[in-house]
């Protein structure tokens, strides 16, 4: 199988804070990929990583064999823990500001996601709530027609009877072929969707199996193995 994402002996501190430590994954093409970990474990800092929003200590990465920079920006459609959207704007407008800044990017499909998704384009970002934000910027970047995606915390802020719909709306509108990648510390949500674990615990891969595999093997879901086994 070709890897979209690879990762090689990657560590990455702040201060004498060590975030990731000696860090080496390589994540399939087609596949829905979970990095999940507790708060604070080093999800975030993975994820910056590979979009090139942080700068590697040491080791490598390559996205679809190209290192994070403008290039691979192109490929990966990338949402954000945090929300940040002009606050001044309406939603109208920030559809059309990603219409014209990626060329991949497919308005008819947002502005059918903004609808079914019960947002209305004439409201302003500023009066939105966290969560109707967070929905609006998930339609954005599930748009785009991208190699890679990669969502942080993409359930957030996200009230649990919107969870399965929005989990939904990422299962049917990435591009065929491509890759999701998304980082949660809510596993029983996630994980029907999901093809493949990766567990980060303190910097430190400690396991990326096969989802169906690891339930199989243990007779039991992913959250009650994570529960057991990460004291979670
Ligand atoms: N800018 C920073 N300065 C100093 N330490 C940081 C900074 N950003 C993250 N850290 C530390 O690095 C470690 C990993 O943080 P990271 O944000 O990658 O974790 P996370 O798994 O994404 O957590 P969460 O689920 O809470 O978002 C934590 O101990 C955190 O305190």
């Amino acid at each position: 199988m070709t890897s979209i994402v690879e990762v090689r002996h990657v560590s990455k501190s702040y201060g004498n804070k060590q975030a990731l430590k000696d860090v080496s994954l390589s994540i399939p093409a087609g596949r829905i990929v979970g990095l999940i970990g507790k708060n604070g474990m080093g999800k975030t800092t993975l994820i910056k990583l590979i979009n090139d929003l942080l700068t590697i200590d040491e080791g490598e990465i390559r996205i679809d064999g190209q290192t994070p920079g403008t290039a691979t920006k192109q490929i990966v459609s990338y949402l954000p823990e945090r929300t940040y959207l002009d606050r001044g704007m309406k939603v109208k407008d920030v559809v059309r500001y990603f219409a014209d800044f990626y060329s991949d990017f497919d308005t008819e499909k947002a502005n059918r996601l903004i609808k079914e998704l019960g947002l209305d384009d004439k409201m302003k970002i500023g009066t939105m709530s966290k969560g109707m934000q967070e929905k609006l910027q998930l339609i954005l970047v599930m748009a785009r027609k991208a190699k890679l995606y990669i969502l942080d915390e993409p359930l957030g802020g996200v009230d649990p009877a919107t969870r399965d719909y929005i989990l939904d709306t990422i299962l049917s509108n990435f591009a065929q072929g491509a890759t999701v990648v998304l980082s949660t510390h809510l596993i029983a949500d996630i994980e029907r969707i999901l093809d493949e674990v990766i567990i980060i615990e303190d910097g430190e891969i400690k396991q990326h199996v096969d989802a169906d595999t690891l339930r199989g093997e243990q007779n039991c879901s992913i959250d009650e193995y994570f529960r057991r086994t990460y004291k979670w």
